[in-house]
């Protein structure tokens, strides 16, 4: 089973990825020690599918456990919720020796790592991902929170879990839309890190749920390596994954959150980055279509509708916390494979890209 190690001294930890993992994971977590009181916490509908499931290989093992829903989507990824989310464990006899395990996609694993770094001034959490964007992404690295009107993931905390288990088996029961928003993710990584993989990704069959482990492996150490040499985006390393998230995140709070899935909102600030790298970095129009045709191939969106205005945009872009002091810091690609930040991006460069996405390509 490929397994990713994710070196960060004390807070180390391991992502399993192998199918069929679910039915082990009371196994695995007892072999790290991870508490025995836990909290689960997931959405209605990946409860219904994977909870039980779960919960019987978590019994098995010896653990205790309460399950907490949330509603599905991204409007759960709220404050209110993470309250009541502390609030229904707290009534649930929870406290600080227990544990949380995220059990579902990006919103769940942001939301309850958040509430883990919280509640009781922080308790270990354990990540199982139910989507691509999870497996490859958001489960890994630590980045935890919530969002505001303001804008995306603008309260959180950075809180590593303790283990993460990958199980590609539980992507097939998710509708097509989340299952391809996920490729929005992998197709950022290769792009940033590894140009081989574009070419794979060119020969990989979108309808297909037979996602190979090692590539959703070869995604989480790509991930994993760039934590690695910089856990809190102090440096600008970490920030590389942010390609395409400036204008996206900008895009996906500029509709009420939900709306657009966080996939799709990427794709099109991917298109929008790979404008503003020709433009500024010489990146070679034809590397950028060529990167531009994978978003297409997995039926990501391109095209920005009329109804968001691009101001709209702007003023949720100019939360993003790359901006310092009115100033960003934009990810750019030279190349495929090799991204790096620019300060040369300008406001007027941003307002322009936001245009560009309402042509054809
Ligand atoms: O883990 C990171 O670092 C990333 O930037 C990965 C992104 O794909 C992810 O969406 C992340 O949550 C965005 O981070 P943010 O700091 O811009 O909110």
């Amino acid at each position: 089973m490929p397994t990713v190690h994710v070196d960060l001294a004390e807070r180390s930890y391991d992502v399993v990825v192998e199918p069929g993992a679910l039915a082990k994971a009371g196994e695995l977590l007892g072999a790290i020690g991870f508490g025995k009181k836990v909290a689960i916490v997931s959405d209605a509908t990946v409860a219904k599918f994977h909870g039980e499931p779960l919960k019987a290989s978590l019994a098995a093992a010896g653990f205790q456990t309460t399950l907490h829903t949330v509603p599905s989507g991204e409007p759960s990824k709220s404050l209110s919720q993470a309250e009541e989310l502390c609030r229904s464990m707290i009534r649930a006899g929870h406290d600080r020796k227990s544990s949380i395990i995220a059990l579902g996609g990006g919103v769940i694993g942001d939301l309850s790592g958040f509430v883990a770094a919280i509640f009781y001034r922080g308790v270990p959490f354990a990540q199982i991902p139910t989507t691509i964007v999870s497996h490859v992404d958001s489960s890994v690295g630590g980045k935890t929170g919530v969002n505001v009107a303001e804008g995306k993931n603008l309260v959180g905390a950075f809180h590593q879990p303790k283990l993460v288990i990958v199980d590609p088996e539980l992507l097939r029961t998710l509708p097509a839309r989340e299952f391809l928003e996920g490729f929005a993710e992998v197709i950022k990584h290769a792009a940033i890190r590894d140009a081989a993989m574009l070419d794979e990704l060119a020969g990989l069959d979108p309808d297909s749920r037979d996602v190979p482990a090692d590539l959703i492996a070869r995604n989480i150490a790509i991930k994993a390596r760039i934590v690695e040499a910089d856990e809190q985006e102090l440096t600008g390393e970490r920030a590389l994954l942010n390609f395409g998230h400036t204008i996206g995140h900008g895009i996906e709070a500029a509709v009420p959150y939900g709306e657009m899935l966080h996939g799709e909102a990427i794709s099109l600030g991917l298109r929008a980055a790979l404008h503003i790298s020709v433009k500024r970095a010489g990146l070679a129009p034809a590397d950028a279509a060529r990167i531009l045709g994978l978003l297409k191939r997995f039926c990501l969106p391109v095209v920005l509708s009329p109804e968001i205005t691009t101001e709209t945009v702007l003023e949720k872009l100019g939360r993003d916390k790359k901006f310092e002091s009115g100033k960003v810091r934009f990810v750019v690609l030279d190349r495929p494979g090799s991204a790096r930040l620019s300060d040369e991006v300008t406001p007027e460069d941003l307002r322009e890209a936001i245009e560009h996405l309402r042509t054809q390509p």
